[in-house]
């Protein structure tokens, strides 16, 4: 879990929602924002508006997921040491950077939540969501399948546990006990 030790101080509370493709990240982050009146930054959101409104996928085959993952790192960063309280929705494969990773878990005055699911849920709902096209690009080169997801969860499950303070499943709660949920965790840490 993620630990405090180089913590330096911004001002205001963060909530860091961090895991996979899927799991909600965006749509419980926006939800929790509004419902506590905070501000709410979606890293990948701020990364696509730098590169001009181009969509993640159109960068990455313009520019390569590289030029997409430098400019994650230095968002991630001003994310986490933005004034005031926040909600942050990472992307997800952030934390995958030690640089993103560093960030996170040195953020103060913050709740790291990792937001939890087995690959056939985020599976159906990567599918099942009209934006997965544009900005969800796959990540082995061989195609978005269920078996992506899989092998790349795999790789990423631990650092995903090391990045957060707690963990909420998601596989089946509500939208509105998913936000709850994260909300009673304020000030508990
Ligand atoms: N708890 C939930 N129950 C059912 N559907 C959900 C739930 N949470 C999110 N979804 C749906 O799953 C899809 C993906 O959600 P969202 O875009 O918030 O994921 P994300 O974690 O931000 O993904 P990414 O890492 O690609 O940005 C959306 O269509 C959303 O409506
Ligand atoms: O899991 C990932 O590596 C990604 C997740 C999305 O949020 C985007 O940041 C992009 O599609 C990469
Ligand atoms: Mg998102």
């Amino acid at each position: 879990m993620g630990n405090s030790s180089e913590a330096h101080y911004n001002g205001g509370m963060k909530i860091i929602l961090l895991g996979y493709r899927g799991s909600g990240k965006s749509t419980v982050g926006q939800h929790v924002a509004k419902k506590l009146g905070w501000a709410f930054v979606d890293t990948d959101e701020v990364i696509v508006e730098r590169f001009g409104g181009m969509s993640i996928a159109k960068i990455w085959s313009e520019y390569g997921e590289r030029a997409f993952r430098e400019k994650e790192v230095e968002v991630v960063k001003e994310a986490c040491d933005g004034k005031g309280d926040a909600v942050i929705a990472l992307g997800g494969g952030a934390v995958m950077q030690k640089g993103a990773f560093d960030a996170v878990v040195g953020c103060c005055d913050a709740v790291r939540v990792y937001l939890s699911a087995p690959a056939e849920v985020l599976y159906e709902r990567i599918s099942g969501d009209v934006k997965s096209d544009e900005t969800r690009p796959s990540l082995t080169g061989k195609g978005t399948g269920l078996d992506e997801v899989r092998e790349i969860l795999a790789k990423r499950v631990e650092t995903y546990q090391a990045a957060s303070d707690v963990i909420v499943d998601v596989a089946a709660p509500e939208l509105e006990q998913v936000s709850d949920e994260i909300i009673g965790l304020i000030g508990q840490q």
